[in-house]
Formats: C-alpha cells, structure tokens, sequence
C-alpha cells in the first residue's frame, strides 16, 4: 500500500491541500501547532476509515459544517481513490466513487504511532481493550462483526437486569456466550502472535526485561455460562454483566511484573513502541503487503534508543511519514508546516533556521 497523495478540505486548521508522497521516508517538520499531528490523523482517517475522536464535528474546521479528506493508493500495481466526508456526527466514505462502510476499506494500510501511545502501558484496561479489539477486527472482519454483535447483547442484557428481568435471562445468557466463547477464542490464538512479536521488538529496543502479552480474563468458554447464572444475584443487584470479554484486560508484564503498576515512564514507552511496531508486522503478515507508517512527533522521543529506533523503523518499510520539530534525518522528501500549510522542501537543503532567507522566502509563499 502507497499513499500517493492526500487531499483536504475543512479539515481541522489544515488549510486546502493536495500533497504528494513518494516512497520512503518523507519528513514533515515545524513549530508547534503548524498541524503536523492533524496531517497524520487525516491520513489515517483516509487510509482506515477510523478515527479516535470523540465527536466528528471537531475534525470539522471551526466556523465550518463540512470536511473532506481524499487519499489516492497504489497497491499491488492498481490505483484506488478513498474519500472520507465528515458532517455534523456523520461521516460517509467512499471508494473509487461508489458508498462503503468503515468495514469494507483495506483493513491492514497504515499504522500510528504516536508519543500519547504510553496510555496503552499506563491507562485504564479499556484502553488496552479497545488497542486489542481494534488491531483484531482489522485482522478479522469476522472479529469486528462478532464484537459488534457481543456489545450490543451486552447493553440489552444490561437494560434487562436493571429492569429486573430475571426470567429473560436464559435468552441473553445463550447469546452472550455463544458470542463471547468465538471472541475469547480469537483473542488468544491472535496473542500468541502478538506477544512473540512484541517480545522480540521489545528486546530490539534494547530491554533487559522480558515483555509478555496475557488475557487477564474473567471467564473462560468453557465456565462462561456457569459463571453467568452463578452471579445472577449479584448482576440483578448492580444491573450490569460482570464477566466475559468486554471485563477482560490484556496485561503486559515486564520482567514478570505488571508493566502498568511498575514499569518506569521510559521502559513504559519501550513496551508501547513494541506494541506499535508488533501490529505493524502483524498487519503485514496477515495481509502481505505493508502498511503505511506514520510517526508522530519522532522529536518529542529524547531517548537515543528509542529515537534510533523509530527512524530506523521508518526506514525499513516501503512508505513512513515522520512529523517532528526538527527535520526527521535521512527523509527522501521533506514538507515544512507552518498554520496548517506544507510546502515541499528540497531535502538537501540545511535546517531552516540556519537559512533565514529560505525561510522568509517561504514565508513569502505562504
Ligand atoms: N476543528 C478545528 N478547527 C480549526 N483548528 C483546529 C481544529 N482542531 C484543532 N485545531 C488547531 O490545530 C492546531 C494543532 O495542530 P496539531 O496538533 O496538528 O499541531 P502539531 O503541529 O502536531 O503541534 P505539536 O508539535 O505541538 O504536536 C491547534 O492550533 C488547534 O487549535
């Protein structure tokens, strides 16, 4: 998968744009708040379909109704166009012109890694379920289904329990763990992958502790149905389901201990770095083609280490953009942000601020 270029509209403080990508490393750097990180969601959002965001609107531009992101792919020798539109709680996307839904877009294209990423070792469990989930139904569109279907039956079960209906229980109870056996299944047989490659990046990165990846569960397949008529009272006492996958938490210990609770703020990092760079491999073995790396802020990582490690992880895939405040060393093309503006810069050329005629030439330009 190459992205070959990226249109905007609306979006955020990105003001109009199309850019144009080239393989390999291209380095997008400047000041605080130019909209680097914005550039990189955009892409994401192209590229998947998916964003974080808590509500839509705010990707729209204030003072706007509308957005609209446009990312033009080459994979496997032919060209796609993907189209995101974005409206007030709304979102539409297309492909190649004709209506797809977030499911149905090429589901191993890109992967981000992002400095906010430490919230997957620190955060709460549901972070690191929705990190799983995610990566999961992007492997398994059966996954994502079967979710889907298993998160539903638990608020309808939730309804039910506060409404006290104990005698609609048998019904609920039957398709909870139906659903829920299939998603314990997958999540194990997908961990062991996950984990050996998030140990190996994790000792790549120079870690003396060993990184384990586990399902902290609170029922298995094989207990789920006694568990749930087991705790009856308890569920109808608090009105919601206490066990099964949506209770589950993947625990990554580090030397044996729970990185969450022990880790130190740098090792915490590695263990997301390993993360990030396990689902970039994962993505590819299951698709066999690459997807596009996207770095966020490569600057703001200090450590040597690590900092080596994500350039040179952007070097080994076919197509990485690395945003920073300091040029990303050893990119191929080169964007300088300034106010939500990208101009192309020739990568040759010396820093910025040992050039204050370039700079006030682009300035000039923008
Ligand atoms: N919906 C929106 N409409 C207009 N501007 C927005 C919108 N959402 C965010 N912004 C602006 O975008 C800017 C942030 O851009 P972004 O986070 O991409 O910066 P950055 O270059 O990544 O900065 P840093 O180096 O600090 O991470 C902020 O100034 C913010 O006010």
């Amino acid at each position: 998968m190459r992205l070959e270029s990226l249109s905007t509209l609306n979006y955020r403080n990105l003001a109009p744009c199309t850019l144009r990508f080239g393989a390999g490393v291209t380095g997008v750097f400047g000041e605080n708040g130019a909209g680097k990180t914005n550039l990189l969601e955009a892409i994401y959002l192209a590229l998947t379909g998916q964003t974080d965001v808590g509500r839509l609107e705010q990707l729209v531009q204030s003072g706007e109704s509308e957005a609209y992101v446009r990312a033009d792919l080459e994979s496997g020798g032919s060209l796609s166009v993907q189209e995101v539109g974005l409206g007030r709680g709304r979102r539409q996307l297309k492909v190649d012109g004709v209506r797809v839904r977030a499911g149905d877009l090429p589901r191993g294209s890109a992967v981000w890694i992002r400095p906010e990423d430490s919230e997957l070792v620190f955060g709460s469990p549901t972070l690191r379920r929705a990190y799983l989930d995610s990566l999961l139904s992007r492997l398994s569109a059966r996954y994502g289904q079967q979710l889907g279907r298993y998160e539903r039956t638990v608020s309808q079960r939730n309804a039910a329990l506060k409404g006290g209906e104990a005698w609609a229980m048998a019904v609920w109870d039957d398709a909870l763990v139906k659903l829920g056996t299939e998603i314990i299944t997958f999540r194990r047989r997908a961990l062991t992958r996950l984990g050996e490659l998030a140990t190996d990046a994790n000792a790549a990165l120079g870690s003396r502790k060993t990184l384990e990846l586990k399902l902290l569960e609170t029922t298995t397949p094989e207990t789920y149905a006694a568990d749930l008529t087991g705790r009856r009272a308890e569920e109808l006492a608090r009105g919601s389901t206490v066990s099964g996958p949506h209770r589950d938490d993947l625990v990554l210990t580090l030397g044996g201990f729970s990185a969450s609770e022990y880790a130190s703020r740098g090792e915490g990092r590695t263990v997301a770095l390993a993360l990030r760079r396990a689902e970039l491999e994962l993505l590819a073995e299951r698709f066999g083609e690459q997807p596009v790396l996207l770095i966020d802020d490569f600057s703001a990582e200090l450590d040597p280490g690590r900092r080596a490690f994500l350039l040179e992880l952007a070097a080994g895939v076919p197509q990485a953009i690395v945003t920073g405040t300091e040029r990303p060393p050893g990119a191929a093309a080169q964007y300088w942000a300034q106010s939500g503006r990208f101009t192309p810069l020739d990568p040759l050329d010396g820093p910025l601020d040992m050039k204050p005629e370039k700079k006030a030439e682009l300035e000039e330009v923008h």
